[in-house]
C-alpha cells in the first residue's frame, strides 16, 4: 500500500522531534527539517477543524515557497538558514525596507514562520503548566497576542480570535496530540521546549545581527 502522509495518525511527538533535529552540531538550523516541523503542525491543525484553513493556507503557502527554494538551481544556498541569509544577502535578493522585487524571498518568508515558532513556544509553555480546567482559546489567544499579533492587521486579528474559540477543550486537545495521558503530554513538552526555544533564538539571533527582523 501507498504511504500516504495524510492517512497516518498524527503524532506530536514525532512532529516536535523533527523541530529537535533541527540544529546541527554548529547550531546551524536545517530548512528540510524546520519546514518538515511545519508540515506536521498544519497537518495537526487541519485535524481540528476547517475554522482554521485561513491560518493554514497561509502556512501551507508560506511552507511551499520555503520547498521551492529547496528544489530550485539554488538549492545547496538553502540548506540551513545561516546559509540562506548568506546567500540572499550577498546577492540582493532580499527586499529590506519596503516590498518590491522579492515578495518571496527566503529571508521575508522564513521570518513570518519564525514569528509563529515564538507563538508555539509560548503556546506549549502554557499547555505544559495548565490545570484541567485551563482553556486551550484563552492559552492560545494569550500566546497570539504576545507575540504574532504585534505583526497582524485589525482583520487577521479578528478572524484569529473567532478561530481560537473552536478549539476543543484541554482533554480532547491531549488527546489529539496522541501522546499520551496527561502527564506524558506534559514530560514530553517540558522534553521539546527547550529545544524548539533554542531554534527560535538562533534564529533570532542570526536575524537580528543582520538586521531582518523587520523584513516588509
Ligand atoms: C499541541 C500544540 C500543537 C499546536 C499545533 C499548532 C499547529 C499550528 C500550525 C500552524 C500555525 C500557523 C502558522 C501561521 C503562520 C502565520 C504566518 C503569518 O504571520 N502570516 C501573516 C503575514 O504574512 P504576509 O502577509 O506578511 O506574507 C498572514 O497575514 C497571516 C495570515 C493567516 C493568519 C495567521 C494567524 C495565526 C494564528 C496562529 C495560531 C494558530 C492557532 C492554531 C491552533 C492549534
Amino acid at each position: 500500500m501507498a504511504d500516504n502522509k495524510e492517512d497516518q495518525k498524527f503524532c506530536l511527538r514525532e512532529v516536535l522531534d523533527v523541530f529537535k533535529s533541527c540544529l546541527t552540531e554548529n547550531k546551524e538550523v536545517v530548512i528540510d527539517h524546520y519546514v518538515a516541523g511545519w508540515r506536521g503542525l498544519v497537518r495537526f491543525m487541519n485535524s481540528l477543524g476547517s475554522v482554521f484553513s485561513f491560518i493554514s493556507k497561509d502556512a501551507v503557502t508560506k511552507i511551499q515557497i520555503m520547498v521551492n527554494h529547496r528544489s530550485g538551481e539554488n538549492a545547496k544556498h538553502y540548506a540551513t538558514i545561516q546559509s540562506m541569509v548568506k546567500y540572499e544577502l550577498e546577492n540582493g535578493l532580499v527586499d529590506l525596507t519596503k516590498q518590491g522585487s522579492f515578495p518571496t524571498s527566503g529571508c521575508r518568508t522564513l521570518l513570518r514562520l519564525h514569528r509563529a515558532l515564538r507563538w508555539l513556544e509560548l503556546f506549549l509553555e502554557r499547555l505544559r503548566t495548565s490545570t484541567e480546567d485551563s482553556k486551550t482559546c484563552v492559552m492560545c489567544a494569550d500566546a497570539y497576542n504576545e507575540s504574532l499579533a504585534q505583526y497582524h492587521p485589525w482583520i487577521i486579528r479578528k478572524a484569529a480570535g473567532v478561530a481560537f474559540f473552536a478549539l476543543p477543550g484541554r482533554p480532547t486537545f491531549f488527546e489529539v496530540m496522541n501522546v499520551g495521558p496527561p502527564e506524558q503530554v506534559v514530560a514530553m513538552l517540558g522534553d521539546a521546549l527547550p529545544l524548539i526555544s533554542e531554534v527560535y533564538q538562533v534564529t533570532e539571533e542570526l536575524y537580528s545581527k543582520h538586521n531582518l527582523l523587520d523584513l516588509p
